[in-house]
């Protein structure tokens, strides 16, 4: 999140230009390569014999044998984590770049190349040798095999270290910021970590799928059940493989409980629910949405439940609305139709099918309303930090005669948090639903000088500055942003938004 005096702004997507670097600086690690790929068929377990890895001397980079091969196995140490939480590895002698999912810093393993791309290698861990620095027990029972959570078994702080290193490497390497700018003092402020863990995330969206995923481990356990649907989270790297799960961490208790009720209730056959299959486009339910805010008045929370479904047939959802209707917490149930063969959350139509087609949360004093796909910061504890944050960093003079630009700006929380200190809140976004709910949010809070406007911001011409006077403070919420001096004078052309990569320098 960047609150910066503008002008123009360029978003940079470069494909893993800090992969590349990494690549350039690799070091030989003291560690051996296995040469000989190592059966299939067969897991390593903890406890199994792993074959002794043979030494590999080849640097030569047009030698073929210098590439891993597919299958062959490697003893590695993970050197650090990369977007997505996979642990980056070099391989030792060459310095060649191995991803490993759940592979976490320090740790030494061997694991097995399963996949090359152009550049890098990705391997499966087979077995830890050594664990890593900061080791914690995953109090999630599905933590190992969710995509929804791959580094709960590191210590919060070094998931925050990482995270941090993250965002240098990106804003070196993808932003091109220099290097020693980001040692200057204050330049990249330190990561604000959240004091709570677990059951902070206001909205999870489970998936319904028709091949339910089960790893290895739980195979056997597993094979009395017969029915292969599943409703819960992916598998980490597959689209069309569901974990099923009743209960995450990560959501509120009362989220929890209609989860819970909802996978007991749905593959009932009486019911006739099919879960839609990604790959033949058949089946009807999609995905399961759960948000959660809170009561303005009474402060408990409240719960928004909204079926994707790939076709509207409500009697079909009957017995499950039926269920679930009866918590209390239950104040909103929607149906979002999908007719579209992708695999998104946001129907083409919205039906309310119980109580109120929004649900309410409180920010920084203020109430908002929030339907069910529009934006809002899903760390509603965090997003109290956040916002104060921002309000410090904007530095306003508080006489009200200030122009703030809210790019991006969804419900418009951001710009209305700051609006009773401003002459004029102008707030862009791409979704109607979003501009709809931070209108109403605004005379909900009776701030009458916010102006939101529906738009994509990829697709502005040069009139965009017509829509607001030249403004004092631009925020923008869109990673991998920067901003070009000078300040454009009032009314003339806006600041492009996206420069094409083209444009930029190529990396060193
Ligand atoms: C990460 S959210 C931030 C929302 C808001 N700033 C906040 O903090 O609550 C990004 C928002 O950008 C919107 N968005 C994405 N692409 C857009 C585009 N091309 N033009 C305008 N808005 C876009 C999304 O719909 C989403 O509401």
């Amino acid at each position: 999140m960047a609150a910066v005096v503008p002008a123009g702004s360029v978003r940079v997507l470069l494909p893993r230009p800090w992969l590349r670097n990494l690549r350039r600086a690799a070091r030989p690690f003291s560690m051996v390569v296995a040469s000989s790929p190592i059966q299939h068929s067969e897991e390593l377990s903890n406890t199994a014999a792993v074959p002794e890895p043979q030494m590999s001397k080849n640097t030569d980079r047009n030698s073929l044998s210098y590439y891993p091969k597919r299958g062959q196995t490697l003893e590695l140490v993970c050197e650090s984590l990369a977007f997505k939480g996979k642990g980056i590895c070099k391989v030792p002698e060459t310095g060649y770049i191995v991803m490993c999912d759940r592979a976490l810093p320090g740790e030494k393993f061997i694991g097995r190349v399963t996949r090359k791309k152009d550049n890098y290698a990705e391997v499966k861990k087979l077995k830890t040798i050594s664990p890593h620095w900061d080791f914690v027990e995953a109090p999630c029972e599905f933590a190992s095999h969710c995509g929804g959570c791959k580094t709960q078994n590191l210590l919060y702080e070094a998931q925050v270290r990482a995270k941090e290193q993250q965002v240098h490497e990106l804003i070196v390497h993808v932003g091109k910021f220099p290097k020693k700018d980001l040692e200057h003092d204050g330049v990249v402020k330190p990561i604000v970590p959240c004091d709570i863990q677990f059951h902070y995330r206001n909205k999870m969206e489970f998936s319904f799928g028709t091949k339910r995923w089960v790893p290895v481990e739980l195979l056997q356990q597993e094979s009395a059940e017969t029915n292969e649907y599943a409703l819960g989270l992916h598998a980490p790297g597959f689209y069309d493989k569901v974990l099923n799960i009743n209960k995450c961490l990560l959501q509120s208790d009362p989220g929890n409980e209609v989860l819970a009720t909802i996978q007991y209730l749905w593959r009932d056959s009486e019911f006739s629910l099919s879960p839609y299959d990604v790959h033949s486009h058949r089946g009807f339910l999609k995905h399961l949405m759960l948000r959660t805010g809170r009561n303005v008045e009474t402060g408990q929370a409240e719960l928004m439940v909204n079926f994707v479904t790939s076709s509207y047939k409500p009697e079909l959802l009957k017995p499950l609305v039926d269920k679930i209707s009866a918590f209390p917490s239950v104040v909103s149930i929607v149906n979002n139709v999908n007719t579209s063969v992708g695999n998104t959350s946001v129907g083409e139509e919205e039906y309310t099918l119980i109580g109120k087609s929004t649900i309410t949360e409180t920010l920084r004093g203020l109430t908002f309303q929030i339907s069910a796909n529009s934006f809002f910061q899903t760390n509603t504890h965090q997003a109290e930090v956040l916002y104060k944050l921002i309000e410090d960093c904007a530095c306003l003079k508080g006489d009200g005669s200030e122009i703030v630009l809210d790019l991006f700006c969804g419900t418009g929380t951001i710009g209305l948090t700051l609006a009773k200190r401003v002459r004029h809140v102008y707030g862009f976004e791409i979704v109607d639903q979003a501009i709809s709910d931070a209108r109403r949010n605004a005379n909900l809070n009776g701030i009458c000088n916010a102006t939101f406007v529906q738009g994509d911001l990829n697709k502005i011409g040069d009139n965009f500055g017509e829509y607001f006077p030249n403004p004092d403070l631009v925020i923008t919420g869109y990673p991998l942003v920067r901003w070009i001096n000078p300040i454009p004078p009032p009314h003339q052309p806006a600041p492009e938004i996206e420069i094409i990569l083209d444009q930029l320098p190529k990396p060193n």
